[in-house]
Protein backbone atom coordinates (compact mmCIF):
# COMPACT_ATOMS: atom_id res chain seq x y z
CA UNK A 1 0.00 0.00 0.00
CA UNK A 2 1.76 3.74 -0.78
CA UNK A 3 0.69 6.37 1.70
CA UNK A 4 1.43 9.66 0.74
CA UNK A 5 3.79 11.38 2.59
CA UNK A 6 2.23 14.65 4.97
CA UNK A 7 4.76 16.97 6.05
CA UNK A 8 2.53 18.82 8.61
CA UNK A 9 3.32 22.18 10.73
CA UNK A 10 2.20 22.56 13.54
CA UNK A 11 2.93 26.69 14.63
CA UNK A 12 1.46 26.55 18.22
CA UNK A 13 1.10 30.31 19.95
CA UNK A 14 3.22 32.02 17.43
CA UNK A 15 3.43 34.82 15.13
CA UNK A 16 1.40 37.85 14.37
CA UNK A 17 -0.48 38.26 10.70
CA UNK A 18 1.71 39.43 9.58
CA UNK A 19 4.79 37.00 10.03
CA UNK A 20 2.45 34.41 9.58
CA UNK A 21 1.24 35.47 5.80
CA UNK A 22 4.63 36.10 4.81
CA UNK A 23 5.82 32.42 6.41
CA UNK A 24 3.35 31.60 4.49
CA UNK A 25 4.04 32.97 1.10
CA UNK A 26 7.66 31.75 1.69
CA UNK A 27 6.41 28.21 1.44
CA UNK A 28 4.05 28.43 -1.08
CA UNK A 29 6.60 30.21 -3.20
CA UNK A 30 9.05 27.54 -3.09
CA UNK A 31 7.10 23.97 -2.72
CA UNK A 32 5.51 22.57 -5.89
CA UNK A 33 2.42 20.42 -6.38
CA UNK A 34 3.62 17.36 -7.23
CA UNK A 35 6.24 17.33 -4.98
CA UNK A 36 7.45 14.49 -3.39
CA UNK A 37 5.37 15.11 0.00
CA UNK A 38 2.02 17.06 0.77
CA UNK A 39 2.50 19.46 2.85
CA UNK A 40 0.17 21.33 5.20
CA UNK A 41 -0.14 23.92 8.11
CA UNK A 42 -1.68 24.74 11.25
CA UNK A 43 -1.50 28.19 12.37
CA UNK A 44 -2.96 29.57 15.23
CA UNK A 45 -6.74 29.88 14.72
CA UNK A 46 -6.48 33.83 14.32
CA UNK A 47 -4.30 32.99 11.51
CA UNK A 48 -5.71 30.17 9.52
CA UNK A 49 -8.09 32.76 6.88
CA UNK A 50 -4.99 34.92 6.60
CA UNK A 51 -2.84 31.81 5.62
CA UNK A 52 -5.46 30.34 3.64
CA UNK A 53 -5.97 33.29 1.64
CA UNK A 54 -2.50 33.31 0.89
CA UNK A 55 -2.20 29.38 0.68
CA UNK A 56 -5.11 30.18 -2.01
CA UNK A 57 -6.26 26.79 -2.76
CA UNK A 58 -2.74 25.76 -3.73
CA UNK A 59 -0.34 22.85 -3.37
CA UNK A 60 -0.06 23.84 0.63
CA UNK A 61 -3.30 22.95 2.74
CA UNK A 62 -4.00 24.44 5.90
CA UNK A 63 -5.67 22.99 9.05
CA UNK A 64 -6.47 24.12 12.95
CA UNK A 65 -4.36 23.03 16.60
CA UNK A 66 -7.67 22.22 18.19
CA UNK A 67 -11.36 21.97 17.98
CA UNK A 68 -13.92 21.64 20.45
CA UNK A 69 -16.37 18.61 20.54
CA UNK A 70 -19.38 20.30 20.14
CA UNK A 71 -20.96 21.63 16.94
CA UNK A 72 -21.44 25.26 18.64
CA UNK A 73 -22.87 27.02 21.59
CA UNK A 74 -21.88 28.54 24.81
CA UNK A 75 -18.41 27.88 24.81
CA UNK A 76 -16.70 31.04 25.37
CA UNK A 77 -12.93 30.69 23.78
CA UNK A 78 -13.73 27.77 21.95
CA UNK A 79 -13.61 27.32 17.97
CA UNK A 80 -16.03 24.51 15.91
CA UNK A 81 -14.31 22.26 13.74
CA UNK A 82 -16.91 23.50 11.42
CA UNK A 83 -15.62 26.91 11.80
CA UNK A 84 -11.82 25.66 10.94
CA UNK A 85 -13.63 23.93 7.79
CA UNK A 86 -15.59 27.38 6.62
CA UNK A 87 -12.23 29.03 6.79
CA UNK A 88 -10.76 26.26 4.38
CA UNK A 89 -9.43 24.11 6.48
CA UNK A 90 -8.85 20.04 5.84
CA UNK A 91 -7.30 18.67 9.26
CA UNK A 92 -7.28 19.59 12.44
CA UNK A 93 -4.93 18.44 15.33
CA UNK A 94 -6.51 16.84 18.18
CA UNK A 95 -4.95 15.82 21.51
CA UNK A 96 -1.53 17.24 21.11
CA UNK A 97 0.26 16.59 24.56
CA UNK A 98 0.17 20.39 25.37
CA UNK A 99 -3.70 20.59 25.20
CA UNK A 100 -3.30 16.95 27.39
CA UNK A 101 -1.28 18.90 30.41
CA UNK A 102 -2.06 22.43 29.97
CA UNK A 103 -6.38 21.81 29.82
CA UNK A 104 -6.12 18.63 31.26
CA UNK A 105 -7.91 16.69 28.07
CA UNK A 106 -8.57 12.74 28.68
CA UNK A 107 -7.97 10.08 25.94
CA UNK A 108 -12.28 10.81 25.84
CA UNK A 109 -12.08 14.09 25.74
CA UNK A 110 -9.72 13.62 22.49
CA UNK A 111 -11.97 11.44 20.87
CA UNK A 112 -14.87 13.60 21.13
CA UNK A 113 -12.84 16.16 19.78
CA UNK A 114 -11.81 13.85 16.74
CA UNK A 115 -15.37 12.48 16.21
CA UNK A 116 -16.65 16.40 15.71
CA UNK A 117 -13.54 16.83 12.92
CA UNK A 118 -14.94 14.28 11.57
CA UNK A 119 -18.47 15.17 11.90
CA UNK A 120 -17.72 18.72 10.02
CA UNK A 121 -15.68 16.67 7.08
CA UNK A 122 -11.84 17.48 8.66
CA UNK A 123 -9.40 14.98 9.01
CA UNK A 124 -8.37 15.08 12.43
CA UNK A 125 -4.63 14.41 13.53
CA UNK A 126 -4.27 12.04 16.88
CA UNK A 127 -1.77 12.84 18.81
CA UNK A 128 -0.76 10.50 21.11
CA UNK A 129 2.97 9.65 22.87
CA UNK A 130 4.89 8.69 26.25
CA UNK A 131 6.47 10.57 28.76
CA UNK A 132 10.18 10.31 29.56
CA UNK A 133 8.98 8.43 32.91
CA UNK A 134 6.94 5.53 31.36
CA UNK A 135 9.51 5.53 28.67
CA UNK A 136 12.38 4.79 31.00
CA UNK A 137 9.74 2.67 33.27
CA UNK A 138 9.42 0.69 29.72
CA UNK A 139 5.87 1.25 29.18
CA UNK A 140 5.87 3.47 26.32
CA UNK A 141 4.52 1.38 24.11
CA UNK A 142 1.39 0.48 26.46
CA UNK A 143 0.87 4.02 26.89
CA UNK A 144 0.71 4.81 23.12
CA UNK A 145 -1.45 1.78 22.95
CA UNK A 146 -4.04 3.07 25.56
CA UNK A 147 -3.87 6.41 24.34
CA UNK A 148 -4.96 5.09 20.77
CA UNK A 149 -7.84 2.52 21.98
CA UNK A 150 -8.45 5.94 24.32
CA UNK A 151 -8.93 8.43 21.43
CA UNK A 152 -9.61 6.97 17.67
CA UNK A 153 -12.38 8.11 16.53
CA UNK A 154 -15.71 6.07 16.54
CA UNK A 155 -16.55 5.95 12.33
CA UNK A 156 -12.94 6.69 11.83
CA UNK A 157 -11.54 5.09 8.31
CA UNK A 158 -8.04 4.42 7.47
CA UNK A 159 -8.05 7.35 5.67
CA UNK A 160 -9.51 9.66 7.08
CA UNK A 161 -7.83 9.85 10.02
CA UNK A 162 -3.96 10.12 10.90
CA UNK A 163 -1.97 9.69 14.19
CA UNK A 164 0.89 11.45 15.12
CA UNK A 165 3.35 9.79 17.54
CA UNK A 166 4.90 12.63 19.60
CA UNK A 167 7.13 11.34 22.89
CA UNK A 168 6.34 14.35 25.50
CA UNK A 169 10.26 14.54 26.51
CA UNK A 170 11.25 15.18 22.37
CA UNK A 171 9.00 18.10 21.75
CA UNK A 172 10.84 21.38 21.99
CA UNK A 173 13.91 19.61 23.41
CA UNK A 174 16.50 18.50 20.29
CA UNK A 175 16.30 14.88 21.64
CA UNK A 176 14.50 12.22 19.78
CA UNK A 177 13.97 8.24 20.32
CA UNK A 178 16.51 6.01 18.22
CA UNK A 179 15.55 5.32 14.95
CA UNK A 180 14.70 1.62 16.35
CA UNK A 181 12.95 2.95 19.00
CA UNK A 182 10.67 5.14 16.42
CA UNK A 183 10.27 2.21 14.05
CA UNK A 184 8.99 -0.39 16.94
CA UNK A 185 6.46 2.03 17.87
CA UNK A 186 5.25 3.12 15.15
CA UNK A 187 4.63 -0.55 13.90
CA UNK A 188 2.83 -1.39 17.18
CA UNK A 189 1.14 1.63 16.14
CA UNK A 190 -0.41 0.40 12.99
CA UNK A 191 -1.10 -3.19 14.60
CA UNK A 192 -3.07 -1.60 17.19
CA UNK A 193 -4.96 0.91 14.56
CA UNK A 194 -5.09 -2.00 12.42
CA UNK A 195 -7.64 -4.22 14.61
CA UNK A 196 -9.40 -0.90 15.57
CA UNK A 197 -10.04 0.28 12.05
CA UNK A 198 -10.39 -2.93 10.40
CA UNK A 199 -6.66 -2.50 7.93
CA UNK A 200 -4.31 0.53 8.56
CA UNK A 201 -2.28 -0.05 5.42
CA UNK A 202 -3.46 3.22 3.98
CA UNK A 203 -3.79 4.96 7.49
CA UNK A 204 -0.63 7.93 8.20
CA UNK A 205 1.41 7.50 11.05
CA UNK A 206 3.23 11.02 11.76
CA UNK A 207 6.32 11.02 14.20
CA UNK A 208 6.66 14.40 15.78
CA UNK A 209 9.16 15.61 18.33
CA UNK A 210 12.39 17.72 17.16
CA UNK A 211 12.30 16.93 13.63
CA UNK A 212 14.84 19.04 11.81
CA UNK A 213 16.27 19.12 8.35
CA UNK A 214 19.48 17.41 9.54
CA UNK A 215 17.15 14.18 10.94
CA UNK A 216 14.31 14.14 8.92
CA UNK A 217 15.25 11.74 6.14
CA UNK A 218 16.35 9.22 8.44
CA UNK A 219 12.82 9.34 10.32
CA UNK A 220 11.02 9.73 6.98
CA UNK A 221 12.45 6.45 5.31
CA UNK A 222 11.48 4.33 8.23
CA UNK A 223 8.61 2.12 6.56
CA UNK A 224 5.87 2.72 8.88
CA UNK A 225 6.54 6.64 9.33
CA UNK A 226 4.60 8.45 7.11
CA UNK A 227 5.80 11.62 7.88
CA UNK A 228 6.11 14.69 10.56
CA UNK A 229 4.71 16.73 12.60
CA UNK A 230 7.11 19.52 12.72
CA UNK A 231 6.92 22.63 15.97
CA UNK A 232 9.90 24.52 16.30
CA UNK A 233 11.40 23.79 12.81
CA UNK A 234 8.03 24.68 10.69
CA UNK A 235 8.49 28.08 11.28
CA UNK A 236 11.46 28.56 9.04
CA UNK A 237 10.65 28.44 5.74
CA UNK A 238 14.04 27.40 4.70
CA UNK A 239 13.93 24.58 7.50
CA UNK A 240 10.47 23.47 6.89
CA UNK A 241 10.79 23.10 3.12
CA UNK A 242 13.95 21.32 3.82
CA UNK A 243 12.11 18.25 5.87
CA UNK A 244 9.52 18.21 3.12
CA UNK A 245 12.31 17.73 0.66
CA UNK A 246 13.73 14.85 2.42
CA UNK A 247 10.78 12.96 2.19
O1 LIG B 1 4.95 19.37 19.28
C1 LIG B 1 5.45 19.26 18.16
C2 LIG B 1 4.60 19.31 16.95
O2 LIG B 1 3.26 19.19 17.26
C3 LIG B 1 6.90 19.08 17.98
O3 LIG B 1 7.54 20.26 18.33
P1 LIG B 1 9.09 20.45 17.99
O4 LIG B 1 9.27 20.10 16.54
O5 LIG B 1 9.36 21.91 18.28
O6 LIG B 1 9.85 19.51 18.88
Amino acid sequence: MTRRVLIAGNWKMNMLRAEGEALASALAKDFAVGAGADMLVCPPATLIAPVAAVLNGGAISVGGQDCHMNESGAHTGDVAAAMIKDLGGSHVIVGHSERRADHGESDATVKAKAEAALAAGLVPIVCVGETEAERDAGKAEAVVEAQIRGSLPAGATETGVVIAYEPVWAIGTGRTPTIDDIAAMHAHMRKVAGSMLGSAGALLLLYGGSVKPGNAAEILALEDVDGALVGGASLKAEDFLAIAAAA
